[in-house]
């Protein structure tokens, strides 16, 4: 893993995805944020959402988990904030590739639709994956509304 302090955030549907891999980073020696929910009672992602991304974004997180029921909901409210770019990685090519091309600082999964142990393997692609760069970095610069 290249990073040693990772946030988690989800709803409700995305509750029991976060606890199991809460417990597979925390036996790897991975210092976890958790930012809610905490339960399976019915809740509204972006109150997890947005404190996941500002931690990620002040640098109290190096790298973020989001999680609701398809990835859709949260990776939208993350994505509002400046300094995240967030993609929603349905399997291990697209979180390699959400790293190597997009330098993705937080990964959304759709709860729902991923068992735990393919989950587990997304994670670790998006952990273990470093940024290319050169024409890459050209690409996220122009990521930003000029405004
Ligand atoms: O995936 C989600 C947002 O993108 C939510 O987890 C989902 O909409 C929650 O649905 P419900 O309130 O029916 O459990």
């Amino acid at each position: 893993m290249r990073f040693k302090k990772i946030g988690l955030g989800c709803d409700h549907a995305g509750f029991a995805l976060k606890t199991f891999l809460k417990g597979e980073l925390i036996k790897k020696g991975i210092e976890v944020v958790d930012f809610g929910t905490n339960s399976e009672d019915s809740t509204d992602y972006p109150d997890y959402a947005h404190p996941l991304a500002e931690a990620v974004e002040n640098g109290e997180c190096e790298i973020g988990i989001a999680i609701c029921g398809s990835g859709n909901g949260i990776n939208m409210t993350v994505n509002k904030h400046q300094g995240i770019r967030s993609a929603v990685c349905w399997n291990t090519e697209i979180a390699y590739l959400a790293r190597l091309h997009n330098d993705a600082n937080i990964c959304s999964l759709p709860g729902r639709f991923l068992k735990q142990q393919e989950a587990w393997k997304i994670v670790n692609a998006f952990l273990t994956t470093g940024f290319e760069g050169g024409r890459h970095e050209r690409r996220i610069k122009k990521i930003q509304c000029k405004k």
